[in-house]
């Protein structure tokens, strides 16, 4: 078990800078998601962990040891991959086995770990066949055992789900969330899904073109998103973020006015809010009208787009509400709802 520290970390090819100034505590036996787009420096950070990468600047700490110069296999951290990495003429169990050769564990003990990691991952009574004749999940499930065997420091995952379909990566997020749980091994997960992130993450990390935007519970997070990037990033759908300024306690955007509670910042702002904390509504006194742009029912919630000025704003009703495209539909939002971000820099500010 471990904990490891970034301190100021830093990865450059020339003038492309993929990860910049990053600093970073992660505690033992936690489980930490990097999100981010594409391209913002998760795979290149996680690289850097497992020693495939150099930093440009900065110091790698798993435990108390300043890792930089240690090479992977001397770092103890055991890596999943999106491509799953098997050897294809190797069966199922002697691609579980390998990592334990290649390190020289003690022979005796390999029956014994392989069969209680294959149990782990429910591939017990697929030890023989060979990777060919297995579908994605249970392959993805192979590279997990291969992990868990080891018994690392470190568990490093590069979006282990990407190549499994919907179904499959809902049951194997749970697995892997379980396998967390009960192995106690710290994690660092890359994914640029935020269901992924949310669902898995005793902590997550939301990353940004190289530079970390965020650091918080999932919790904290969707509460209380520190800028516009975030705010846009996270949810589904994401927050709602609307132009306008302040003006006399109301935030203003075209005709559009919504009562605006304690926010003091007159002058330009972005207002957010989620979908959920509309109320849309067919009654009189609402706090504005709009049109709806689309209707789509989702199940448990019919989620109704909004055109404020514009702007597409997205609003969760009821299953039950009925409403027509392009009717005219009221729009309700507390004060105690509305999160306000600087117009120009993009950050939080508290109101
Ligand atoms: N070897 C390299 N040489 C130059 N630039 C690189 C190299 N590897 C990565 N980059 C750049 O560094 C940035 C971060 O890349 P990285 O792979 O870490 O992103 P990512 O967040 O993991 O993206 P994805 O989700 O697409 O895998 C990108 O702009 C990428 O183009």
């Amino acid at each position: 078990m471990a904990s490891i520290r970034l301190n100021g970390i830093t990865k450059r090819w020339g003038k492309v800078t993929g990860v910049s100034h990053f600093d970073l505590e992660v505690a033992d036996q936690e489980f930490i998601v990097f999100l981010g787009p594409s391209g913002c420096g998760k795979t290149t950070t996680m690289r850097m962990i497992a020693g495939l990468e150099d930093p440009s600047d900065g110091d790698i700490l798993i435990g108390d040891t300043r890792v930089n110069n240690l090479d992977p296999k001397d770092r103890d951290v055991a890596m999943v991959f999106q491509s799953y990495g098997l050897y294809p003429n190797l069966t199922v169990y002697e691609n579980i086995r390998f990592p334990l050769k290649v390190r020289k564990v003690d022979p005796t003990t390999h029956d014994d770990r392989v069969r209680k990691a294959a149990d782990m991952v429910e591939l017990d009574n697929l030890l023989h066949r060979f990777p060919r004749e297995l579908s994605g999940g249970q392959r993805q499930r192979v590279a997990l055992a291969r992990a868990i065997v080891r018994e690392p420091n470190v568990f490093l995952m590069d979006e282990p789900l990407s190549n499994l379909d919907a179904k499959l990566r809902v049951s194997t997020r749970a697995k892997i969330k379980h396998l967390q749980h009960t192995l106690k091994t710290t994690t660092i997960y890359v994914t640029h899904d935020q269901i992924e992130a949310m669902t898995l993450a005793d902590r997550v990390v939301v990353m940004n073109k190289g530079k970390l935007q965020q650091l918080g519970t999932p919790k904290q997070i969707y509460d209380t998103p520190a800028n516009t990037f975030v705010a846009s990033f996270i949810g589904s759908p994401a927050m709602n973020l609307l132009s306008g300024r302040i003006e006399q306690g109301h935030f203003v955007a075209g005709d559009a006015r919504i009562p605006a509670g304690d926010i003091q910042n007159e002058g330009d702002i972005t207002l957010g809010f989620r979908a959920e904390d509309v109320e849309v509504t067919l009654d009189n006194d609402a706090t504005l009208v709009a049109p709806v742009y689309s209707v789509e029912l989702l199940g448990d919630a019919t989620l109704v787009t909004l055109n404020i000025d514009g702007t597409l704003v997205a609003a969760k009703a009821s299953k039950d509400f009925e409403v027509e495209m392009d009717q005219q539909v009221g729009f309700r939002l507390a004060p105690e709802s509305c999160h306000w971000f600087d117009a120009h820099t993009g950050h939080r500010i508290d109101g």
